[in-house]
């Protein structure tokens, strides 16, 4: 399957060294007690009682997950107040996509954002030959040259973590004679602007850019902007489908 988005890979890899399930266990009991909304007051004996755990051993997961960045501490003589960061989040989110795609029939991410205009770069890259023949044999549509650039809301920039539990289509990177292009992962989508919808985009995820997580860039066999009349500033919404089960 293809990696995910760039959200849950920095937050993997920030969290590799120090984060597993039991670290992640403690982090959903501070996030339960309201630890996404603001600092929460932890005390390691209950926690520890809630994990079946020893106090240590309940010290040590808060201290992993606050290495990892996906807590924020502040220690006081009778316990500490935790707080979730945005990665703490992401990771969250993801195990929630995870338990969606197992008990919901149909599983998709609906994300938000504004048209803005990129780099220009965009056109370039869809139109290289290397990728041109992957995108018409492996999403079956030849891409209008250039990507539709989205900035996504603060809440959509977390809950973008959730499209790495969803299947995407995979370009490989390749290489001319004076360099190598990087891979991509493309997941379907329909796009919807003031009651009309788009469908089938696809959101495309490349590996180098100059983008970071804030950002969406959607293709799709047409100019965007003249399909849905779009404009600079206007908000779209992005619904990422499953493609197969
Ligand atoms: C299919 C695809 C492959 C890309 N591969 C590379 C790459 O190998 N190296 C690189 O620096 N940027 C790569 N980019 C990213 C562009 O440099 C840039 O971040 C982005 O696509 C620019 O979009 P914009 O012009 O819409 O702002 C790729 C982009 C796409 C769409
Ligand atoms: N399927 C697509 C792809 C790009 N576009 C637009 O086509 C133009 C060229 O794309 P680009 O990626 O090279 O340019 P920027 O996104 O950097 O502005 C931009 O205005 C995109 O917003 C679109 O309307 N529909
Ligand atoms: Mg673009």
């Amino acid at each position: 399957m293809a990696s995910g988005d760039d959200v849950s890979r920095m937050a993997e890899t920030a969290a590799a060294t120090a984060v597993g399930h039991d670290e992640l266990a403690a982090l959903k009991l501070v996030a339960l007690d309201g630890g996404l909304a603001g600092p929460v007051k932890v005390s390691c004996s209950t926690l520890a009682d809630r994990l079946d755990a020893s106090s240590q051993t309940a010290s040590r997961r808060l201290q992993r997950l606050d290495e990892a960045g996906y807590v924020e501490r502040d220690i006081v003589s009778d316990g500490q107040w935790v707080d979730v960061t945005d990665a703490g989040e992401a990771a969250l989110r993801k195990e929630y996509a995870d338990y969606r795609r197992i008990f919901e029939e149909e599983a998709s991410v609906t994300l938000t954002g504004t048209v803005t205009g990129g780099m220009g770069e965009g056109r370039h890259y869809i139109s290289l030959p290397g990728y041109m023949e992957q995108f018409v044999e492996r999403l079956g549509y030849e891409p209008f040259p250039g990507t539709l650039n989205v900035d996504l809301t603060e809440e959509s920039v977390r809950a973008r973590a959730g499209m790495s539990s969803l299947d995407a289509v995979p370009i490989d990177g390749w290489e001319d004679e004076e360099r190598t292009f990087g891979p991509a992962s493309c997941y379907t989508a329909t796009v919807e602007y003031d009651g009309a919808s788009y469908e089938t985009a696809h959101i495309i995820v490349p590996e180098r850019t100059h983008h970071d997580e804030t950002q969406l860039e959607i293709i799709a066999p047409d100019r965007l902007r003249d399909q849905l009349g779009l404009e600079d500033g206007d908000t779209v919404s992005v619904r990422v489908e499953e493609v197969s089960r």
